[in-house]
């Protein structure tokens, strides 16, 4: 069986702290890769205010010297909301004999009982839960635990101060930070 582990995200833009957590979750738990996954549509908050593809372009910069991560565009070729059963459903059935581990921050634990069909969900994935600055890794849902060395990094955080002309040097990785400029992204 391949275990791999999947980050779903807006990635508008990536950041370290989405790098750490994968990371820090492959090497805990021992998987063979982390599929990072932007959505089209975020399900729960305002649409992303850069196209999926730039998004899409970003991550695979952010990842490129892992051997271990790989962008995957399944979400970014599905119009519409992009709800997570939608995408275990497709991913399993294309990929028999793996056992997929959905990362989230703690954030997003909190937020777990309204994602849509949950109950099923919670069968087909293992859920992964992070710390996050000012949020629990607590659940009705089982939520395997794994220890980060926390950095409150947001994406949201990291526009404003680009919109502020407030350096991100280190919070974002290089490539990114100059695909960014290249492209006038958040100003
Ligand atoms: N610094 C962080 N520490 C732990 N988890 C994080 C961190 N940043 C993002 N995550 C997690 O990564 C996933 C994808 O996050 P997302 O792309 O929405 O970035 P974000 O920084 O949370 O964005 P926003 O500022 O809009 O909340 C979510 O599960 C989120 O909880
Ligand atoms: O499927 C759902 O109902 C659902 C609700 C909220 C969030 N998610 C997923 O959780 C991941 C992180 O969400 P976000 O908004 O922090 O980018 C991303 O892959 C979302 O698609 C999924």
């Amino acid at each position: 069986m391949k275990q791999i582990g999947l980050l779903g995200g807006t990635f508008d833009p990536p950041h370290l702290g989405h790098l750490i957590i994968a990371e820090e979750v492959r090497a805990n738990l021992g998987l063979d890769e982390i599929w990072f996954i932007p959505s089209q549509e975020p399900p729960h908050k305002q649409k992303a205010t850069t196209d999926a593809v730039d998004r899409a372009e970003m991550v695979r910069y952010a990842i490129s010297t892992n051997e271990y991560f790989k962008l995957n565009p399944i979400e970014i070729e599905r119009p519409g909301k992009s709800f997570t059963i939608d995408t275990i459903r497709q991913l399993r059935d294309e990929n028999p004999n793996t056992d997929f581990y959905f990362i989230i921050g703690a954030d997003m634990v909190e937020y777990l009982p309204k994602w849509k069909d949950i109950e099923e969900l919670t069968e087909l994935v293992k859920f992964v839960g992070v710390e996050r600055q000012g949020y629990k890794v607590k659940s009705e849902y089982p939520v395997i635990k794994v220890q980060i060395p926390t950095i409150e990094v947001s994406s949201t955080a990291i526009r404003e101060r680009l919109q502020n002309g407030i350096s991100v040097k280190y919070q974002v990785p290089e490539p990114v930070e100059t695909y960014i400029k290249e492209k006038d992204l958040y100003e």
